[in-house]
């Protein structure tokens, strides 16, 4: 598959994030510039108040650059309102947050599926049967979160962000509240959905190992990327964060 051309999934163009005004501005994005390609698991790395969060949030539409341009495929988000982004953001793009953000009154399923009600689609049942045994919730979809470990409710909350088939699933330290072990089961399953299919993942974390899981690490320094490494492992990455100063 080396040489097969994929398509950009998201696509960001000199965008800055500017909050506040005057003397106590803060720039947490200046001009990033990144294309991430169909099919591919990126992680987001850097130091603490470098913009990963910010970088993450406007990328899926969360918030929007004070200039550039974000594409989702061939669609530019600069400029649509709160209720076009909305709609994008429920029908093409999926969220898996590190507090799992479960709903307690409802079933495994009626989370899972929620975010398809929400966008008035009718579940299909053969993929909803097909995800859920992928995140290995068999037998388990009449139980309430509470009923579950925390490993399970990530994958709970990872079947919710596949339901739609989004475009892109957008993590902000999905293992961030996880046991060792269990985060390496959810980083291995989002793995599974990059590899098998052909699923864009964007993850922000704070852990090499888990960004050693990425095809590609995107180093946020100060609000610019000052590097991407390609195949990574924990101790490069590690590496080039004490490098950056993380962890000083
Ligand atoms: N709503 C806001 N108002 C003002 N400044 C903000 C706001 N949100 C973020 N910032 C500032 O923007 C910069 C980048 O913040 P951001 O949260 O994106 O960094 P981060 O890399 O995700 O940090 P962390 O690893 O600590 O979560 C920081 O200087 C932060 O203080």
């Amino acid at each position: 598959m080396a040489d097969t051309v994929r398509a950009d999934t998201v696509r960001l163009d000199a965008v800055s994030r500017v909050y506040g005004k005057g003397q106590g501005a803060v720039a947490a994005l200046r001009e990033v510039s990144v294309n991430i390609a169909q099919g591919t698991f990126t992680a987001v790395m850097g130091p603490s108040g470098s913009g990963k969060s910010t970088f993450l949030h406007c990328a899926a539409g969360l918030d929007t650059p004070t200039s550039g341009t974000v594409r989702l495929g061939d669609t530019d988000l600069t400029g649509m309102d709160e209720t076009k982004l909305t709609r994008l953001r429920r029908q093409r793009v999926g969220f898996v947050f590190q507090a799992f953000n479960l709903i307690s009154s409802l079933t495994v399923l009626e989370n899972i599926t929620l975010p398809l009600r929400l966008a008035g689609a009718r579940p299909d049942k053969a993929w909803l049967g097909e995800i859920v045994r992928r995140v290995g919730l068999e037998g388990r979809t009449d139980r309430r979160p509470a009923q579950l470990s925390g490993g399970q409710q990530q994958r709970v909350a990872l079947a919710r962000a596949l339901a739609t088939r989004p475009e892109v699933i957008f993590g902000d330290e999905p293992t961030g509240a996880l046991d060792t072990m269990t985060a390496r089961d959810v980083l291995t399953l989002l793995r599974e959905t990059v590899d098998d299919m052909g699923q864009t993942v964007v993850m922000v974390t704070h852990d090499p190992v888990a960004a050693s899981y990425a095809d590609t690490v995107l180093f946020l320094a100060d609000g610019r990327i000052v590097d991407v490494m390609g195949a990574p492992t924990s101790d490069k990455i590690a590496e080039r964060m004490t490098r950056l100063g993380a962890w000083n």
